[in-house]
């Protein structure tokens, strides 16, 4: 096992997706896969492995922040040998057009986390993006399902509750959808060690119109971002 992962080395698979929340990688392994098994339940993360359309697959929760996902990100990569992880998350529109349940893949991830700072001495503003080959898929896959998936750049913030929420409508100003937690780090850290990184979300909240889903859907309301999610993971492996 990891540090904070209590898998043996083959329990989880090269492809995995990544809810923050651990209770959605429980709800997911028991409604989406066959056979799912908890391979950790180390600080209340759970893991999973299990088939989907034949493929295994796992998901694992990240918990909130970046701090909590570069930590799982950089195990399941450098421990087990993960070569994809697409997280599949909750966001807050930021611009108008979004409403509650709209499907978002993020092309790329704005931060005011200090991490990426550190890693260049404040010399760099280094740019987190996805793997363009699973953002293709992903679009594809959404395509055939008849969902309509937006695709652009999102914020990832240390803060749910910001100081600062003028700064949502300039971020919104330059093309914005939404912000979550994870998705810099993530794609930085996927970066960093050779492996694939791909975010997709789901608008829970509208930050200025202050709509938000409830906690249960939050946690089960989320059926078309999941399957994309997984025929995008297991897309080529089929
Ligand atoms: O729904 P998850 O995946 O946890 O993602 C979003 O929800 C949490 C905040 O409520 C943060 O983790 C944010 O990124
Ligand atoms: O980080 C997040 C996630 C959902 N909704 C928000 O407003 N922020």
């Amino acid at each position: 096992m990891s540090v904070h992962i209590g898998a043996q080395p083959g329990d989880i698979v090269e492809r995995v997706l990544l809810p923050g929340d651990p209770m959605r990688a429980k709800w997911i392994a028991e409604t989406y896969l066959k056979d799912p098994v908890c391979y950790t339940q180390v600080r209340g993360m759970l893991g999973y492995t299990g088939t989907w359309r034949g493929v295994p697959v796992s998901v694992q929760g990240t918990g909130m922040g970046m701090p909590s996902a570069s930590i799982y990100t950089h195990e399941l990569i450098n421990e087990y040998g993960v070569r994809s992880v697409i997280r599949i998350g909750s966001c807050g529109a930021i611009i108008d057009s979004l409403k509650l349940g709209d499907v978002v893949a993020a092309i790329g991830s704005a931060t005011d986390s200090n991490m990426n700072r550190v890693r260049f001495d404040g010399l760099i503003d280094y740019a987190p993006v996805a793997d363009f080959g699973l953002l293709r898929t992903a679009a594809e896959v959404a395509e055939g399902r008849g969902v309509p998936m937006r695709v652009g750049p999102i914020l990832a913030a240390d803060a749910f509750y910001s100081d600062r929420p003028d700064l949502y409508g300039r971020l919104a100003d330059y093309g914005v959808l939404a912000v979550e937690m994870e998705s810099a780090a993530i794609y930085t850290t996927a970066a960093r060690y050779g492996a694939r990184a791909l975010t997709i979300l789901t608008v829970s909240d509208h930050i200025t119109r202050e709509e938000r889903m409830t906690p249960a859907e939050r946690e089960q309301g989320f059926d078309n971002m999941v399957q994309i999610g997984l025929d995008t993971a297991i897309a080529g492996a089929a």
